[in-house]
């Protein structure tokens, strides 16, 4: 079959990003000088490395795409309380169009409760059980569609992959990447297999399928052999493999084979550098759609 085609993750966010900013050059031109810009505000609880990276390259990136952000820092022993007193004041906070609380929270939160707490209109992260919800019902559109799920779907369509009438396995049926990825694909006419740790013989079912998203979590699980000849593949995921030979001790590695892999597919999204960039771009695109709405020019 011979080499796949990269699909390349971190240019198509960066598109993404420059099409942003010139809407919100021409926002500003149509609503004047007074002109209100886009606003997200992030809350972060505790000190976790990763997630400290994460919300920086949010903030980074709406500096980038002209918003203007907003972040609460939280200790990692603050209570329930506090921190939804923190989501109410942004939810009612006008400059503030997108809200959202970075995940994972720790233990002793109640994430779920956080998660509802989030006004339905600033819900840029999808994650309000309204928007899921919304997804798996016919004839119903979520405000917002969670971001790396969205980010999936918008890497097919500006590949040129066509999704009607396509076999489609989804390994893993989380509620933030596996089952929504599987209602989208769903509601653009693929037949969809969603894959987890109790399906029975799933290399037969990946085999079968002309497009496969892998967001299950384990490190270089699907061998090159389940790929299908000519498949497109995406792996949402991002496992630490330890590596003395880098810098932070570790590298990133996917839940396929990589190298196996692109031997038999038609195209692949790379780890790093492929669905995760995708993942703060869609949060833009999010927070847009939302300030649009508040704006009145949607
Ligand atoms: N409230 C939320 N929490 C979390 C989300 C989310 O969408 N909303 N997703 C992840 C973290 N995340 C954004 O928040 C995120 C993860 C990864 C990337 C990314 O660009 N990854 C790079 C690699 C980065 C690295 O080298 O470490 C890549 O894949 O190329 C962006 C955003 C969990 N929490």
């Amino acid at each position: 079959m011979g080499k796949a085609d990269v699909i390349d993750g971190k240019a198509i966010a960066q598109d993404i990003r420059n099409e942003i900013k010139e809407e919100v050059a021409k926002l500003k031109e149509h609503k004047g000088k007074e002109s209100p810009v886009p606003g997200l505000a992030v809350v972060l609880v505790g000190a976790r490395k990763d997630s400290e990276t994460y919300v920086r390259n949010k903030r980074k990136n709406c500096e980038e795409v002209g918003y203007e952000s907003f972040q609460t820092d939280l200790p990692e022993e603050v209570s329930q309380e506090d921190l939804l007193k923190v989501v109410a004041d942004y939810n009612a906070d006008e400059r503030v169009h997108g809200v959202l609380v970075q995940l994972p929270l720790p233990k002793h939160i109640n994430e779920r409760e956080v998660l509802d707490a989030v006004s339905l209109d600033k819900d840029v992260d999808g994650f309000h059980p309204h928007n899921i919800g919304s997804l798996a019902l016919r004839g119903r559109s979520p405000k917002f569609v969670s971001c790396t799920p969205k980010g999936v779907m918008e890497l097919l369509k500006r590949t040129g992959v066509k999704i009607s009438g396509k076999r489609a396995a989804v390994i893993g049926r989380s509620n933030i990447v596996g089952m929504p990825v599987a209602l989208l694909l769903q509601a653009e006419d693929a037949t969809v297999t969603v894959i987890h740790s109790r399906t029975p013989e799933p290399e037969a079912i990946c085999k079968e399928a002309d497009i496969l998203v892998a967001a299950i979590g384990r490190a270089e699980f699907v061998p090159g052999s389940w790929i299908k000849p000519g498949a497109v593949v995406i792996d949402v995921g991002m496992n630490d493999v330890e590596d003395a030979s880098k810098k932070r001790g570790y590298r990133l590695v996917g839940d396929v084979k990589y190298a196996e892999a692109s031997e038999t597919a038609s195209a692949i999204t790379p780890v790093p550098g492929g669905v995760g960039p995708m993942t703060i771009a869609m949060l833009l695109q999010n927070t847009l759609e939302s300030a649009k709405k508040s704006f009145g020019c949607s």
